[in-house]
């Protein structure tokens, strides 16, 4: 089970509902992906108006959990303005703070990310940081009480994947909250290798949204994230230099 605050999720696969092709590829990406955690941009919603056009209207929102997000926000007032629309429109309670510090590499603004996750803690927001791969920071985030950390495993929208396994490894192994890899995530090994590394779970979404067949693709990351998940639990074997013969030699006798 994924737990962040006080929701338990039975899928570790949290996804972007931004850029499909169409309405109808994005609610069946959305279905055959098991998510049950969809974040959004709250600045691209008509919250307060009903009747206007939706880029969720396809989805039965009833069925998931939402986790709408600040992208757009360059300070801390803003995202926490933001939330705080997100919050009044009844959608939820959860918040994943997205600061911008850089429009060339959309690289988190690690001041005001944490001006904002402190502000809107006070405020009883769940609140989930996406930040950089800055170990320090993540721990910071943490002991301001972030129910989740969330890393980029590279720059949104870039599909490199993890570009820096070795400070993901160290941010995984400080945190005593969940660790979501966030942003960067290519293809299905990349959402593998996070979920191997002990990561609780995955967000993404151009991976599947900007993929020839989104629907296929979403499919592809649910097996994916759970086949690393298992992988992680089950305990890889140590690494050796050498060979170890993969037919022991004893304690078999064949024939007499
Ligand atoms: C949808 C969202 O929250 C993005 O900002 C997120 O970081 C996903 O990034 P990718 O599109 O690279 O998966």
């Amino acid at each position: 089970m994924l737990k962040i605050g006080s929701y338990q999720f039975k899928s570790r696969l949290l996804l972007g509902t931004g850029k499909y092709p169409n309405y109808n590829i994005q609610r069946e990406s959305v279905e055959l992906s098991g998510a049950e955690i969809l974040t959004f941009s709250v600045r691209r919603m008509n919250i307060f108006e009903p009747n206007q056009p939706n880029f969720l209207e396809k989805i039965d929102l009833k069925k998931y959990k939402l986790l709408p997000n600040t992208a757009g926000a360059k300070t801390a007032e803003e995202a926490v303005r933001t939330a705080r629309l997100a919050k009044a429109s009844g959608l939820c309670d959860m918040i994943k703070v997205e600061v911008i510090g850089c429009d060339k590499t959309l690289l988190p603004d690690p001041v005001e990310t944490l001006k904002a996750t402190e502000q809107l803690l006070e405020e009883g927001f769940t609140v989930l940081p996406y930040t950089s791969d800055d170990v320090v920071l993540a721990r910071k985030l943490e002991e301001l009480g972030a129910h989740a950390i969330m890393p980029a495993a590279s720059p949104i929208g870039s599909g490199q994947g993890i570009i820096n396994p070795l400070y993901l490894k160290f941010i995984i192994e400080q945190s005593n909250v969940p660790v979501i890899v966030d942003a960067g995530i290519g293809t299905p090994s990349d959402a593998t290798i996070a979920m191997e590394m002990g990561a609780d779970g995955v967000l993404l979404n151009t991976a599947v949204a900007g993929a020839t067949d989104p629907v296929k693709m979403s499919k592809a990351m649910k097996l994916a994230i759970e086949a690393g998940r298992l992988g992680y639990e089950a305990g890889r074997i140590a690494k050796k230099p050498y060979a170890t013969a993969s037919s022991p030699k004893d304690g078999i006798s064949v024939g007499s």
